[in-house]
Order: C-alpha cells, then sequence, then structure tokens
C-alpha cells in the first residue's frame, strides 16, 4: 500500500503553512517527517489525512483518493496517532480501544466476538492487558499515548499516520513504541524530533524547513551535519553510534 500526497499546499487565514509538499511513502516504509518547531509537520499530515483541507493537492492511498473519500473508508485503511489525546468523557481503557473497531462495524452493532480479540491483542503489544479497566483519564501522558496508540493498531489500519507519537514518553517507551509500529509490517509516515530516533526507525525521511520539503532521501543522506546546521540553526557533528550502528548526533549552539 502505497501513500502519495503531492502538491498539498495549505493556507490559514492569510498565512501558506505548507508550499507545495510531496511526500510518498512506498510499500511497508517506516517514512519520517522531520524539522523544527512550527516548520508545518503537523500541518501537512493533517492535510493528509484529512484534518486540515489543503488549498490545493491531492492525496492517494494506493488507488483510493483520501480527500475525497467518506472518514469511514479512510478509517478503513488509514490509522492516525495524533498529538493532542485529550478527552472530555470518562472511559475504561478497554473502551477506548474498543473505538478503534468502529470502522469496521455497522451503525450501533455490538462489540462482536474477533472485535474483543483484537482489542486484546492491541493491548498486549502495547503493554497495557494490566491496564484495561483503568479510567483513561486517570492516566499519565505516556499511558494515554501509548492507549491511543493501541486503539490505532485495534483499527487493524493499512497504513498509520504519527504525529509525534513518543512526545510524552521515557526512553523504554520511546523505543517500545517505534519497534511496535514498525513490527507493523504497514506503511507509516511519522512526525519525529529525536534525530536519532529518526536515523534508527526510518527508511526515508522528509525534511520540512518553512513549510518546505528542504531535503528528502535515506537517514544518512538527510541528516548530515550542513543540513541538520541549516534545518535547525545549531551546530552539529555526526558519529556512528558504537553499539547500535545508527547515526549518532552532538548539537551546541
Ligand atoms: N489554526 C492555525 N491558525 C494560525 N496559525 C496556525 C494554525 N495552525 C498552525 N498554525 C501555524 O502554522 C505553523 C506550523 O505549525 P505546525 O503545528 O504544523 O508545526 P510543527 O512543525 O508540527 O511544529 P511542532 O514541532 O512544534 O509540533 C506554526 O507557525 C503555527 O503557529
Amino acid at each position: 500500500m502505497e501513500l502519495t500526497a503531492a502538491g498539498m499546499e495549505v493556507r490559514i487565514g492569510r498565512k501558506t503553512i505548507v508550499h507545495g509538499a510531496s511526500v510518498r511513502v512506498k510499500d511497508k516504509q517506516f517514512v519520517g517527517l522531520i524539522g523544527p518547531n512550527g516548520c508545518g509537520k503537523s500541518t501537512l499530515l493533517k492535510s493528509i489525512y484529512k484534518s486540515l483541507v489543503p488549498t490545493s493537492g491531492s492525496v492517494m492511498l494506493d488507488d483510493l483518493n483520501i480527500l475525497k473519500s467518506s472518514e469511514k473508508k479512510v478509517s478503513q485503511k488509514m490509522g492516525v496517532v495524533g498529538q493532542f489525546n485529550e478527552m472530555h468523557f470518562d472511559l475504561t481503557v478497554e473502551q477506548m480501544v474498543m473505538l478503534g473497531r468502529t470502522p469496521h462495524k455497522k451503525m450501533l452493532e455490538a462489540d462482536r466476538p474477533k472485535d474483543r480479540e483484537i482489542v486484546e491483542d492491541a493491548l498486549r503489544i502495547t503493554n497495557l492487558t494490566e491496564y484495561k479497566e483503568r479510567s483513561y483519564l486517570s492516566l499519565s501522558g505516556g499511558e494515554k499515548q501509548r492507549v491511543v496508540l493501541a486503539r490505532t493498531i485495534a483499527q487493524q489500519p493499512e497504513f498509520m499516520i504519527l504525529d509525534e507519537p513518543t512526545n510524552h514518553l521515557d526512553i523504554r517507551y520511546q523505543i517500545e513504541i517505534l519497534s511496535c509500529v514498525k513490527n507493523l509490517g504497514i506503511g507509516v509516515l511519522a512526525a519525529l524530533h529525536d534525530l536519532e530516533m529518526a536515523a534508527h526507525y526510518c527508511d526515508y525521511l522528509y525534511a520540512v524547513k518553512n513549510g518546505v520539503v528542504y531535503a528528502h532521501g535515506t537517514p544518512e543522506d538527510v541528516l548530515t551535519p550542513e543540513n541538520i546546521e541549516d534545518i535547525y540553526e545549531v551546530k552539529c557533528t555526526t558519529y556512528r553510534n558504537p553499539i547500535t550502528g545508527s547515526l549518532g548526533f552532538a548539537y551546541s549552539l
């Protein structure tokens, strides 16, 4: 399943936030979106997953025209883990994860044994089984983030978009979440801040600066000291992490 977002332009009020960005995620690729605060990563992702209407551009998931398809049709194929996961009414963790089954059910259809099995699996792979009776609102930010990932996994999407999925997470959960997503073996487009994580997990990267795709390629091609200095306005030296073999970064102002 391949995602192609072409010529995405997003204007909010009088300001153009994303300027003609194109992004492609080939079958089963894990693609990262990097760039400084406010460069337009979330806005670009939202325009791809239909939370914002782009001024121009097209988004195809194989032959499904995302921008012209119903929410239900899109959510049968595409799962989204957004940046903010606040809710104002309380559900248990299990009920929250069960919401992931909604796109696959008819209106008011009860939970089927298969739905319960899928929810159990999603709770297990996100290490949330023992949280299933807990109230969602009582959870910490990182725990909520894992529940939202579990809900998205229960949705059984063929493609996933994640907006800074490791935001609130400590190192262990950052690794767990990214490994878990990688092991799903589906196409992924994820905005990430941690360049070491991006280098380690992503097959391909798009670097955004001022709403424009500044560079794209493999992590080795994109995460050069020159690019990082231009994109983030910091001094940077790269090295090879002797333990993981992945790219490492040392920064200074
Ligand atoms: N609804 C809005 N009205 C006005 N400006 C907006 C709106 N939404 C986003 N912006 C602006 O668009 C720019 C890009 O925001 P966006 O959230 O896409 O950045 P980002 O790269 O995801 O940043 P971060 O890494 O901090 O999450 C920012 O300057 C932001 O203030």
